[in-house]
Parts: structure tokens; C-alpha cells; sequence
């Protein structure tokens, strides 16, 4: 690996900034937390740093938004699936959190206020414009060293993530490293044949990874679910019905259809389309061939006569990458291709995971031991899978170069 590990650092008795990534679901009425799927896979690395003064650093979503909130709940999580006492802060940089960190003692665990109530935080920045921030140096003289393990904000070119690692040594945690390390086995080394199983509703980002992967010669096969199967039955001249084709107007991703075009006429025997449909007709689940879609019912899930083929597909791979549910899984009825494929997926020897609804799903489904890799991330996992060098990994890159 080119960037540095925990390994690579001496962290004992030292003062340790560690930026993670608990960025949940909330209920707004309660605020409570509503899953802690991201505090488990942090739990490694912050054990991992008991010898260290430990002061984490997080975000909860973005100004604006109804669940951009304080990270008291955030430390109590913490602090209940940990076992140890963390102590929580409202402040990011102030005197109050400078005065805390400085009393600390080898051994404890002291969670700063959300960074993002801080308005540089917001900023999209270079790592050299980002160095300059008031955060990355009020921060940067508050510790030693610096440990990024938060894979699931990689794919942002924010003052944290980019900006500490010009300003101090470095390492990634062992959640950005296991993630790191088993996505990029996907491009090099996965078992073969290798397929991708993209799903859900970012159609654009799907789109994307299917051109990387099969320009690169990554993937193997490519099949689509969910919405991003209704954009490429529409490349391919299907009636999708009006429902649907509204549905793909109304995210905008009409020019997706041309792009699926191209890829079609490219790679078209590599890609596998449903053969039928399940669509909601009389608030109830029908199956149609594709000839046979109704104008005005709308399209739900993989229709069960398609899941044969599609498991034929998953069932001789080496390697399964899949994003995104098959349908509108919340409703039971038009769950069934959703789970049918993730169980069918679970068995295949190297099998990773990303995006929020699906582990989610998978969790539900009590089969998240059966997968290798279940990401972390939503938006770095694709745009990692997309082929773009994540903005922290470049960071952490360049810092491994800086200080060594
Ligand atoms: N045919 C369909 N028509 C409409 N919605 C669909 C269809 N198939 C799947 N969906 C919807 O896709 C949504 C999940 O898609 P999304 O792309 O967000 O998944 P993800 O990548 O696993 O999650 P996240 O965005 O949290 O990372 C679900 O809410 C589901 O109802
Ligand atoms: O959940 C995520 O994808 C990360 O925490 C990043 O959040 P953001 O999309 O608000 O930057």
C-alpha cells in the first residue's frame, strides 16, 4: 500500500486525531440513532488506539438538513459498544475543546463537536487550499498524528480529510484499510469470472462504474437491477410504461439511456438485462415478458422467471460487486428479487457490497456474515469502483511522502 498504516506509527502516549465517518440514520422525532452499523467498523481502530489519547473527529450530515445535529448520541454509541468512557465535547477547536485535549490521559477517548458546524468544513477544497484552513491548523496543533478511517467520507475533498494530512504524519485506520485494500483486489486479483450487480437509483453513478469496468476489462458480466435495469430496457427500445419512463425523467437521467446505448452496442453480451418485469397492477404484484409491459402500471422488481438466468450468472462467478437493491424491496412484495439475488450472491467465494439501502437489507436478512466485504462507504464505494482516486487516499498518499 502507498499510504501509511497504523502499523507505520508510533502511537503510544501520543495524541492521536482520529476523523471517522458515524454519519448515520436518525429518527428526527427521538433522535436517536437508528443504525450502528458504522461504529462497529470503527471499533477496531479505536481499540486499536488505547495506548493513544484518542480525540475523534466527525461529521453528521450537512448544513441544512433536518438530521445535521450535535454528536452527543454519537458518543454515547460510542461509548456503549466500546465499553470504555467517552467523553463528549461541543466544541470542534474552541478553548473549551483545546483545554480538554490537554488534560487528557494515555487511554481515553474524547469526541469533538460535528466539524461540519464548522463552515470551512463545508468547503470543497484542494489538500494545498485546504492546509490553509482555520480548522486544519487549529486542529493540527491540537495532536501528533493523524488517522483517517473514515472510508465513507473519502470521496470528499473536505478541510479534514484532505487538509491534516498535508499538516501531519499520517495513516489510514483499519476500516479506510481493509476497504482500500478490498476494493482495489477487485481490479486486481478477484477470482474470475467477475460480475457486477448494479441496482438501486444513481443510474449516472452505475452507468459510470459499468464503463470502467468493462473498458478496463474488470468485469466479466454486468447485470442491472432496480432502476439502472429500466434505464438500459429503455436503451435497448423497450416500453417500459409511463410510470417508469416519468420515473427515470424525473432523476434526470434521460441521457443515461444514450449512454446505456453506447455501452449496449459495446459490450452488449456482456451486459444481462431482466427478461421480465414484476410491475404493481391493482396494488398487487404481476409479472410480464417484456413485450408485454403494461403503458401505465409501474415497474418494480426483476420478475421471478428473470431470477433463474440472473442466478445462473451469480452462481458461476468468482466474484460478485454489487450496488443497489433489484426494486422497491420495502414493499414485501417486490422484495423478492432484492433478496433472492443477495442470497444467491452471499455464496459467491469474493463477494463485496456497497451502498446504504443494500447493506441495510442484507442486515435485515442476517446474512452480513456471509459476504466478504460489506462497504462502509455509498458514494466513495462507487466512485471508487468508478476508477477516480479518492480524494482522502491521495491524502494520505502525499502525507506518506511529506513525513515519511
Ligand atoms: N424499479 C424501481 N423503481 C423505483 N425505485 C426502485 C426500483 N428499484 C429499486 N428502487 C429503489 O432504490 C432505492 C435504493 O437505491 P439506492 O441507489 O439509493 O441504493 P443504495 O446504493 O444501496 O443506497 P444508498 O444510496 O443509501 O447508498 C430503494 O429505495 C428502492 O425502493
Ligand atoms: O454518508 C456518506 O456518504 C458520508 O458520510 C458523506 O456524507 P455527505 O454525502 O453528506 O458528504
Amino acid at each position: 500500500m502507498t499510504i501509511g498504516t497504523l502499523t507505520d506509527l508510533d502511537i503510544s502516549g501520543k495524541t492521536v486525531l482520529l476523523r471517522v465517518d458515524f454519519n448515520s440514520p436518525i429518527d428526527p422525532a427521538s433522535g436517536e440513532i437508528l443504525d450502528d452499523k458504522r461504529f462497529r467498523e470503527h471499533l477496531p481502530t479505536v481499540r486499536a488506539l488505547e495506548d493513544a489519547r484518542c480525540v475523534i473527529l466527525a461529521h453528521q450530515s450537512r448544513p441544512g438538513k433536518k438530521d445535521f445535529t450535535t454528536l452527543q448520541a454519537h458518543a454515547d454509541k460510542l461509548e456503549h459498544l466500546l465499553g470504555r468512557q467517552v467523553t463528549y465535547i461541543d466544541d470542534v477547536f474552541g478553548r473549551a475543546a483545546r483545554d480538554a485535549v490537554s488534560s487528557m490521559r494515555a487511554g481515553e477517548v474524547l469526541m469533538l463537536e460535528n466539524v461540519r458546524f464548522n463552515a470551512e468544513e463545508n468547503l470543497t477544497l484542494s489538500p494545498d487550499a485546504a492546509k490553509g484552513t482555520h480548522i486544519c491548523r487549529m486542529l493540527s496543533s491540537m495532536a501528533d498524528v493523524f488517522v483517517n478511517d473514515a472510508f465513507g467520507t473519502a470521496h470528499r475533498s473536505q478541510p479534514t480529510v484532505v487538509g491534516l494530512p498535508m499538516l501531519m504524519r499520517s495513516a489510514a485506520g483499519l476500516l479506510m484499510e481493509r476497504e482500500v485494500a478490498t476494493l482495489s483486489r477487485v481490479f486486481t486479483g478477484a477470482p474470475r469470472p467477475v460480475t457486477f450487480i448494479l441496482g438501486g437509483t444513481k443510474v449516472d453513478d452505475s452507468v459510470a462504474v459499468a464503463e470502467n469496468v468493462l473498458e478496463k476489462g474488470v468485469a466479466d458480466r454486468v447485470v442491472v437491477i432496480g432502476v439502472v435495469a429500466n434505464v438500459f430496457l429503455m436503451a435497448a427500445g423497450h416500453e417500459i410504461g409511463k410510470p417508469s419512463t416519468d420515473l427515470v425523467a424525473q432523476l434526470k437521467y434521460m441521457g443515461e439511456v444514450e449512454k446505456a446505448k453506447a455501452l449496449l452496442s459495446r459490450f452488449g453480451e456482456k451486459i444481462v438485462m431482466p427478461d421480465q418485469v414484476a410491475v404493481r397492477e391493482a396494488g398487487g404484484r404481476v409479472e410480464y415478458s417484456l413485450d408485454r409491459i403494461p403503458a401505465d402500471a409501474p415497474v418494480m422488481d426483476i420478475g421471478t422467471g428473470a431470477l433463474g438466468a440472473v442466478n445462473e450468472v451469480i452462481r458461476s462467478s468468482g466474484t460478485v460487486v454489487l450496488n443497489g437493491p433489484a426494486g422497491v424491496f420495502e414493499d414485501a412484495a417486490f422484495a423478492v428479487g432484492t433478496h433472492e439475488i443477495l442470497r444467491t450472491s452471499s455464496k459467491v467465494p469474493f463477494s463485496v457490497v456497497g451502498g446504504g439501502h443494500t447493506a441495510a437489507v442484507i442486515e435485515k436478512m442476517g446474512l452480513e456474515s456471509a459476504f466478504t466485504h460489506i462497504s462502509t462507504g455509498g458514494g466513495a464505494c462507487i466512485e471508487f469502483l468508478t476508477g477516480k482516486k479518492l480524494p482522502a487516499v491521495a491524502a494520505l498518499e502525499r502525507s506518506k511522502e511529506i513525513f515519511g
